[in-house]
């Protein structure tokens, strides 16, 4: 159905790419790749350990190079960190491929968040205030991409890639409508 081309998941911190970006991967038989854990595994860092090495800006420098270098390759699911909409240039390594946004609520965000360690954005700070706060900030860039998902309920991640495929289709028929 994509020729190839990668699909690349955006959204906030919790809304499940990574996590429903596996299950896309194998069920369109397309390799994965999540753009923090190949930051970790060629850094030998753990993302905290960077946010606190390198500060932000470090990290979404590293961020930057890694997407860079993945979207050269084809057939792939990448799923992003929530951030990369945030760096101008990431667009155009984005628009390499199909950009879908997983949109998901604050509220259910928080849910699934609340016991995170992991992400140091949301270390030692009220998670509801800050989420709204960064959702606020990014909403316009998110909502850049090709494809909007919502899930406003909590529903399994097979599910949400499920409904992520039969989505695809539309998109791909107003770009041919487009070029015709
Ligand atoms: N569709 C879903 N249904 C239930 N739990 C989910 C779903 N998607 C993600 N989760 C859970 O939410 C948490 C964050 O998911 P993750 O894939 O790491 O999000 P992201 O990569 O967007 O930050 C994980 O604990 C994951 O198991
Ligand atoms: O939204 C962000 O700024 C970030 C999201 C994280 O990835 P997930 O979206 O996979 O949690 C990770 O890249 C880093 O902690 C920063
Ligand atoms: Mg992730």
């Amino acid at each position: 159905m994509l020729k190839g081309v990668n699909l690349y998941l955006i959204g906030m911190m919790g809304a499940g790419k990574t996590t429903v970006g596996r299950e896309l991967a194998k069920q369109l038989r397309y390799g994965f790749l999540d753009a923090d854990n190949v930051i970790e595994e060629t850094t030998k860092q753990s993302i905290n350990q960077l946010f606190a090495l390198e500060g932000e800006a470090g990290f979404r420098q590293i961020e930057s190079d890694v997407l860079a270098q993945i979207c050269s390759f084809t057939k792939l699911v990448i799923s992003t960190g929530g951030g990369v909409i945030l760096q101008q240039k990431n667009w155009s390594y984005l628009r390499h491929g199909l950009i879908v946004w997983l949109d998901v609520p604050v509220e259910l965000l928080c849910t699934r968040l609340a016991l995170d360690t992991t992400r140091p954005l949301l270390q030692d700070v009220d998670l509801k205030q800050k989420l709204r706060s960064l959702l606020e900030q990014r909403q316009s860039l998110y909502n850049q991409a090709d494809l909007r998902i919502s899930v406003s309920d909590e529903e399994t991640p097979t599910k949400t890639a499920t409904r992520v495929l039969e989505a695809i289709p539309t998109v791909l028929k107003q770009a041919t409508d487009v070029e015709t």
